[in-house]
Order: structure tokens, then sequence, then C-alpha cells
């Protein structure tokens, strides 16, 4: 095991956020049951090894979540200081950890989650929408209503950035780039690959019954192997309903992500899902969708440009000190 202090991006001395009596504070959130642990280590002290990210991710031995977030001021990140140029708004970074230890891009429900952490450490800014940077660009978060019909709580919103086929237009024109193997269905299916800032590979299947009876213990096997990974996401499209005046599609999706396993719910893999499934349906598709995934429901919304909006939920359910030594058997 790596230490779980170290210096400062910019060297920088100050306390780390390790106490001196060994003890780590953490808070745990989750967006629709995709859950996460999350830091404050705002001066950037902390050395969140992926021995760390392992360990406090652990569902037995740890705290326990698909991911680790850990929020630290932009100017201490490599990647998050080159975002200040052109939005010095974008105070905090989102330095997000899948719970295998490896670094992603993006994490849509982990932004939700982070600008509620913001709002409850007091570091929303006196504006109507907080700054977020990410390694995919600067997130714009905002609270909104929450759709009729979902349920309650606090919903946010932000234009999670531009998506793209990697597969350009013939793989629009065919509806698929790739193929899947996944457990539980007897044949390879065919799938869209969808950049979201992360990778995704979308395939759908006829009825809901068939998405029940997969089998997302084991990674499926996507063809061409992507390069870096991918998020894979399983989608019934549902067909399209009313929802707050709006002609809304609806989508049933799982998902098995990169770096975690079979999560009950990913925002980016809800963004893949629902441009993939409006892709599929053609130039009438509707500009909304709500995406139900197991812990929960999210909406995305086509906007210009091949930007899309990503809305739900986010949860702090509670608030622990981690003893390191006895986290990491030291
Ligand atoms: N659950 C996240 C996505 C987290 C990253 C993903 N596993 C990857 O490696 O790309 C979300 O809500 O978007």
């Amino acid at each position: 095991m790596t230490t779980a202090v170290g210096p400062s991006v910019d060297g920088q001395a100050a306390a780390p956020p390790a106490r001196p009596d060994g003890t780590l504070h953490v808070t745990k959130g989750h967006g629709t049951q995709n859950d996460f642990v999350l830091l404050d280590d705002r001066d950037g002290h902390l050395d969140l090894s992926a021995d760390l990210v392992r360990a406090l991710a652990d569902r037995r031995a740890g705290v326990g979540g698909d991911g680790v977030i850990r929020l630290v001021a932009s100017r201490h990140v490599v990647e998050g200081a080159p975002l200040l140029a052109d939005a010095p708004e974008a105070q905090w970074f989102m330095d997000y950890r899948n719970a295998d230890g490896s670094i992603a891009e993006m994490c849509g429900n982990g932004v939700r989650v982070f600008a509620l952490y913001l709002d409850r450490l007091g570091l929303w800014p006196d504006a109507d929408e907080v700054a977020v940077g990410t390694r995919a660009g600067v997130m714009r978060v905002r609270r909104v209503a929450v759709p009729e019909g979902v349920g309650d709580g606090a919903w946010f919103a932000f234009d999670i950035g531009r998506w793209h086929l990697p597969g350009g237009r013939a793989a629009a024109e065919a509806g698929f780039d790739a193929e899947v193997a996944v457990t539980g269905l007897d044949v390879v299916r065919p799938a869209l690959s969808v950049d979201v800032g992360n990778p995704h590979s979308v395939l759908a299947l006829p009825d809901v019954a068939e998405l029940a009876a997969v089998d997302l213990t084991r990674a499926p096997q996507v063809q061409p192997v992507p390069p870096h990974g991918t998020n894979v996401e399983i989608v019934v499209p549902l067909g399209e309903t009313v929802v707050d005046g709006r002609t809304t599609g609806r989508v049933r999706m799982r998902v098995h992500e990169r770096g975690v396993g079979e999560t009950r719910s990913c925002g980016t893999g809800a963004v893949a899902a629902a441009m993939a499934v409006r892709t599929w349906a053609g130039a009438d598709a509707p500009d909304t969708w709500l995406v139900d995934v197991p812990g929960g429901t999210v909406r995305v919304t086509a906007l210009g440009d091949d930007h899309a909006e990503l809305a739900g939920p986010a949860v702090l359910v509670g608030e622990m000190d981690v003893d390191l030594t006895a986290l990491l058997g030291r």
C-alpha cells in the first residue's frame, strides 16, 4: 500500500485532510444509487492512490461505493488548472476515480452529487449555478424542479457538453458500429459507440423481461475492443409519454461500468443511451428522455449543437471518520 497523504501538485505545504489521529473524514452520497465516497481535499494534499481508492470503495472492508470523488481546488490539479484560463469561476475540481482505482474522464451522477457536496460545505457561490471542473471540461450545475411523476428530492441539471458517435456518419446511418456479447443473451448483438466525454457502447433489447434476465456479473465483450475500455448500456425503448407538457421518450437501462461492474445507475450512460435511442428513432424523435435505471430515473435532453443536458437527483446520506490504519491494514 502507498501512503495516504503526500505533497500537493503545486508543492504548497498545508495540513493534510488525514487528521493527526490517523482518521480521514469522508461523506457518502449517491445519485440514483450510483454511490460515491466524497473527500474534501480542497488544498490538494491527499495522495489519492489507487490502493486508497480501492480500500475506501470496498463494500466489506471499507466505506463502499462505485467510485471515490475528491474535491480539490482546480489550481492544485494538473488537469484542473488549465480550465481556469477560460473559466476562472471553475474553482473546484471533481477528481473522480472508479472503484477499481482507475481514473475516468467524467461521471454524470457524480457531478450532481459533487454540486450538492459543495453546497453542504458552503462552497456553492452566491449564484444560481456552480461551475465544476472535470477532466471532460467545466460543468455548470443548477437546481431544477423534479419532473412530474418521478418522485421528490433535490434535482440538479447541467449541460454535459458535446456528445458524438466515434463511428461517425456511417455508424449513425447503420445504427451500430460494434458487437457485444453479453452473458445470458444467446446471440451477439449490434451496438452503437457513443462518446460523452467517456466511452459507451449501447445495445437495445426488445423487451424488459430479456433485459432483466441479462447477467452483468461478467463484463460484456465488445468487438472491436475499445482502446480505453468502455461502459456498456443495455436499453429497452418504452415509447413516448407527455411529462410536464413535453413529449418525452422513455427508456429502461442497465449498465456495466468500466472500472466498476454493474451499477444501479450511470449518468453519462443515460445520456449515451438516450442519444443512441434518439439516433435509432430518426428525425421525429423527441428531444427529452426519461431513463429508468435500477436506482431511479434521470432525464436527458438533447440541446443544440450536439450538446445534452443531464438532470437527476443527488443525495448525501452521512459522514464518517475512517481509521486509515484499519482501512489500509497497516
Ligand atoms: N457512473 C458514472 C460514470 C463513471 C465513470 C465510468 N465508469 C468510466 O470509467 O467511464 C456516471 O454517472 O456517469
